[in-house]
């Protein structure tokens, strides 16, 4: 990696002052929209809103469905802040920039950071519409060192050798299982493994058969850089996967993906993700900051 790669804690720090110079909202909770799930930030009452483009240090989206807005306010009594719009390595970001805002935001003051994503389904028993709970992830960049860790660490933000192995918090994954069922979707939702591949073209036919005889239940082009740093950085996780289509696994199927299709999916089931997200803020409890997944 080279120095011109590197963000310095000032660096983040600038950029957080800023917010806080231009906002009274201090989030405990942060919220990274996938695509098509933008919408997720219309719940938020009293709100601030910043165009990436005017936040001093923040990257630019250049995906259609990522709006590119950082949207403060209260939801069910909590503060919270949304990013409409994510970034990707596949945008020509480097990790390090992709994941810029999760250290921002721990410099707010974020105790929990929910990461949403569209992603295409490898497992039988996930069908387009469904929504998986982040149990665990697969980082294939990471795994061959394309980690926004890399690099010199800032020990001001985590340890050298973070774990990984509690990253998606199991009470926030229970407590969202018991309000699907009180919602009436619980037929809808499952937990499952989200991989992360590098983009942006979807899967061939071997390498989605691949995934799936490795475990994989769904696979997107995100999420797991952010959840890396987040979990560095001392912050509780929880995950959402909109399964927005099958990842086509035989060569009789003439099916094949496309990124309209996928923001559609995100349209179509914008009130239920809304719900859940906004009933688990609003039943979570705050200041318990321990990673403790099993
Ligand atoms: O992961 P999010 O941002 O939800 O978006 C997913 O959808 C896009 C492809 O349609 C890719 O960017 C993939 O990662
Ligand atoms: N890699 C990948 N990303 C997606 N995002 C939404 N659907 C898909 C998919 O099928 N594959």
């Amino acid at each position: 990696m080279h120095s011109k790669d590197q963000i310095s804690h000032d660096d983040y720090q600038k950029t957080a002052d800023w917010l806080m110079s231009q906002t009274k909202h201090r989030p405990q909770v942060a919220i990274i929209c996938g695509s098509g799930l933008g919408m997720l930030a219309d719940t938020l009452k009293c709100q601030d809103s910043f165009a990436y483009s005017d936040i001093p240090g923040f990257p630019q989206s250049t995906v259609q469905g990522h709006a590119g807005r950082l949207v403060f306010g209260e939801l069910k009594g909590k503060s919270c802040v949304c990013m409409q719009g994510r970034f990707h390595m596949y945008e020509g970001h480097s990790l390090l920039k992709t994941t810029f805002p999760v250290r921002v935001f721990k410099l707010l003051g974020v105790e929990t950071l929910f990461v949403t994503n569209a992603a295409g389904s490898l497992a039988d028993g996930l069908q387009p519409g469904d929504i998986m709970i982040i149990k665990d992830h697969v980082n294939f960049p990471g795994l061959v060192g394309l980690n926004p860790l890399c690099g010199p660490n800032d020990d001001k933000f985590g340890p050298r050798f973070p774990a990984m192995s509690g990253c998606y918090d199991k009470n926030l994954r229970c407590l969202a299982m018991e309000i699907a069922k009180q919602l009436g979707v619980a037929g809808l939702m499952q937990e499952g493994v989200y991989a992360m591949v590098g983009g942006p073209n979807f899967e061939t036919i071997a390498e989605a058969r691949l995934l799936h005889r490795l475990g994989v239940d769904a696979v997107g082009m995100s999420t797991a850089p952010e959840v890396v740093v987040a979990t560095h950085c001392g912050l509780r996780v929880f995950g959402l996967s909109l399964i927005t289509n099958k990842v086509v696994k035989s060569y009789e199927d003439l099916d094949s993906v496309n990124h309209e299709g996928v923001l559609e999916v995100g349209r179509l089931r914008s009130h239920t993700v809304q719900q859940l997200v906004t009933e688990l803020i609003g039943r979570m409890e705050i200041n318990n900051n321990t990673n403790n997944a099993a």
